[in-house]
């Protein structure tokens, strides 16, 4: 077939008029020949089954049957007209209605003749359908005859401007009918061969007119392989091409730093997760290509450790470091850890914040420009133009999901040559997804606790059981412990949750009264050098309780608080609960997590409830909530491209991704500009893909 024919704008479609053209392209985004095969059907509806007009049931989806229309009449109601015809086979008769569209309709209605009729019943003192399919059984016999019928996304708000499910279904074979059914193929031979793949053509047929439930089946797994295959072949090859291309520096010595740390400051015996993911750091940072590696691990996994060692690598190596975190509370307390760590190694190190002062960053600049800071940690402030270091080696993202790719690239720029980047992230997603998302980065996932971790019990309590759960933290209050009790702070209803906040608040003072009780509070709205004066106290231990809002979510680390209480705990996310619960834990005493609610519950939060009861481990979670939410409501995926699939799915279809990564890996390493001659299907594929972006827009 001649490549060019997809390209043919639709309006030359056999039955595509001025306006179906408009509406394709402006509804539905369909432009050429190829954007109509590329609609793929959402999902089918068995049309081997023919019903009797006696056999309907009042809870019948959607059915088809044979009959006649015998009598036709307009009724006029209250809201308008409707159209009814009456429709009889041998068992029975029912009523068809139309509330639109009535003089076309009435126009082209045959009475007496075999029709065949599809759509949704209503009973009413007898039953109904309104809108059906219909078509004479005479051409309903001619027509491509399929045992499912494809239903097509977005096709049901176009019914009534005349782009019916059927309509796409006859243009569809139109299509076939022209283009002959062939199309190039997309896949290389030996891929087709090894996991006995259907062809591109048997595929695209059997999607749009599936012969065989084995055959649909053939054709999804086909084309979802397809789907993803690329886009793991595209993640792959630029990050090779990156290591190929863009040096790194080259961090081979492990010098004094490092050793006198690791032998005599370390506080404690690192994980053999923690080991690993400092080797596989280190391999990277001699191996002559700039590093990319996102650092994963649950929450108090020790992530925090680790970004220090790979700063001091840098350090022994002549070069800076930077950390940058996403909010002030969390850069001053990895200052505050961090400098305690190294304060006798005589490292210099500095905290950077919108709250620095005017002297203390010209200070920073100076020392930063002239090489005698070591290490910069910071907010957003340290990605300002302004800030030039003298010769930045390494820079460390804590929390990914906050900071936007362009940001990331910022720090990209800070030399002529690009720093090593480490992204540390807390929010455990599911491998499958980070696979997709961050496929340009290379995983490190530190998946073992530091020994000792006593696991944290999780309850459920309902509001009505408050005096109980007071009466619980009075005694671990006793017993030397904090707590933190949060509130929900969602922009929308910002005020309101305020409200709710201090409301709580004062309870709690009412409940816990001063001198006996000291309580610190820390919220959104308050001015920053108050915030960290509240939450100093509470690190101190100057106060044992903690109200707060979710400004507390991520990092903060105190290891004597051992019980969080989440109120209005169904209002939050499973990440989010499972972050907050992160907050305690941390230390060796037992650790409970509480989660509030009243009585009225969605399934949903039963569900995310339930869960946060039954499991402590992160990636679990990430699971259930990737399952409850979808990919698009996970932090980060929004930027991605996992979301414009047009036939996987990133969930169910775990599995056909895996392999298709498998094979994108395998066919790199062995080809990585895919210049064999076995590999020219794929080269071309893969070119078309990167000029058109879209994955789809490349058969041809
Ligand atoms: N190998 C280890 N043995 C004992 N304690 C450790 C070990 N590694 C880290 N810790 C301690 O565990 C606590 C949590 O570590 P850290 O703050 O680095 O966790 P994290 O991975 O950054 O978690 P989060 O994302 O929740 O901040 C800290 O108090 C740290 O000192």
């Amino acid at each position: 077939m001649n490549p060019s024919l997809l390209q043919t704008p639709i309006d030359y479609l056999k039955g595509v008029g001025p306006n179906r053209a408009d509406l394709l392209r402006k509804e539905l985004g369909i432009h050429t020949y190829q954007d109509l095969i590329n609609l793929f059907p959402n999902r089918y509806i068995d049309k081997t089954r023919y019903y009797k007009i006696n056999e309907l049931q009042r809870n019948n989806a959607e059915v088809q049957i044979i009959g006649k229309i015998t009598h036709i009449k307009t009724v006029e109601q209250q809201k308008g007209k409707r159209l009814v015809a009456t429709f009889m086979d041998e068992t029975g008769q029912m009523e068809l209605v139309w509330f639109r569209g009535h003089k076309w309709i009435r126009e082209s209605l045959k009475i007496n003749q075999p029709y065949v009729i599809f759509g949704k019943t209503n009973w009413y003192n007898g039953f109904s359908m309104p809108h059906p399919e219909m078509e004479l059984l005479a051409d309903h016999e001619k027509s491509l005859r399929t045992a499912m019928q494809p239903v097509y996304p977005s096709t049901e708000k176009l019914t009534n401007k005349g782009i019916t499910n059927r309509v796409v279904n006859k243009l569809m074979q139109q299509l076939f009918v022209e283009t002959n059914g062939k199309f190039y193929e997309t896949l290389s031979a030996e891929l087709l061969e090894e996991q006995k793949l259907i062809s591109k053509s048997k595929a695209l047929f059997n999607i749009h007119f599936p012969q065989s439930q084995e055959l649909l089946s053939k054709a999804q797994y086909r084309l979802k392989f397809e789907e993803l295959f690329y886009i793991q072949l595209q993640l792959i090859s630029k990050n090779l091409s990156r290591k190929s291309k863009i040096k790194g520096f080259n961090f081979d010595q492990v010098g004094t730093l490092f050793n006198t740390f690791y032998a005599e400051h370390l506080p404690f015996e690192l994980t053999n997760a923690q080991k690993r993911v400092i080797k596989e750091i280190r391999n990277d940072l001699g191996s002559n290509a700039q590093m990319n590696r996102l650092l994963q691990g649950d929450v108090g996994s020790g992530k925090t450790i680790v970004g220090l060692m790979t700063m001091l690598l840098a350090i022994d190596n002549g070069f800076q470091a930077c950390l940058v975190a996403p909010t002030e509370i969390l850069a001053q307390q990895h200052y505050n850890g961090i400098e305690a760590l190294v304060k006798e190694l005589g490292v210099n190190i500095k905290l950077l914040t919108g709250s620095s002062k005017a002297s203390e960053r010209k200070e920073i600049h100076d020392q930063l420009e002239n090489g005698e800071l070591h290490i910069l940690i910071g907010t957003h402030a340290v990605l300002e133009d302004k800030v030039q270091f003298k010769n930045l080696g390494l820079a460390i993202i804590d929390e990914q999901h906050r900071f936007g790719v362009a940001q990331r690239a910022k720090l990209w720029h800070k030399n002529a040559i690009p720093p090593h980047v480490l992204v540390m992230t807390a929010t455990p997603i599911p491998r499958t997804l980070a696979m997709s998302l961050y496929g340009d980065l290379d995983i490190s996932v530190i998946d073992e606790l530091p020994p000792g971790r006593k696991s944290i019990k999780t309850v459920h309590r309902y509001d009505s059981n408050r005096l109980k759960v007071f009466r619980f933290i009075k005694d671990e209050i006793k017993k030397g412990r904090q707590i933190y009790i949060v509130y929900p702070l969602i922009q929308e209803s910002e005020k309101l949750d305020y409200k709710d906040l201090m409301d709580g608040y004062a309870s709690i003072e009412r409940e816990f009264p001063k001198p006996e009780y000291q309580i610190s509070i820390v919220h959104g709205q308050m001015k920053s050098s108050d915030k960290d004066y509240e939450m100093e106290r509470f690190v101190k231990g100057e106060t044992q309780i903690m109200v707060a809002t979710t400004v507390i979510e991520v990092g903060v680390n105190v290891p004597n608080a051992s019980v969080m209480i989440i109120e209005s705990a169904e209002r939050f996310g499973l990440s989010q609960l499972h972050q907050l619960r992160g907050r305690v834990g941390r230390g060796a005493e037992q650790s409970y997590c509480i989660l509030m609610t009243g009585h009225k519950l969605s399934s949903d939060s039963k569900t995310r409830l339930e869960t946060m009861v039954g499991t402590n481990d992160g990636f679990q979670i990430a699971e259930v909530d990737l399952k409850l939410r979808g990919p698009g409501d996970l932090m980060g995926t929004q930027q991605s491209g996992v979301l414009n699939l047009k036939i996987a799915d990133i969930v169910k279809d775990n599995d056909i991704l895996k392999t298709a990564r498998y094979y994108a890996v395998k066919t790199l390493k062995e080809d990585q500009n895919l210049m064999l001659e076995k590999n020219k299907i794929l080269r071309y594929t893969y070119q078309q893909l990167a000029k058109h972006k879209n994955i789809w827009n490349y058969i041809s």
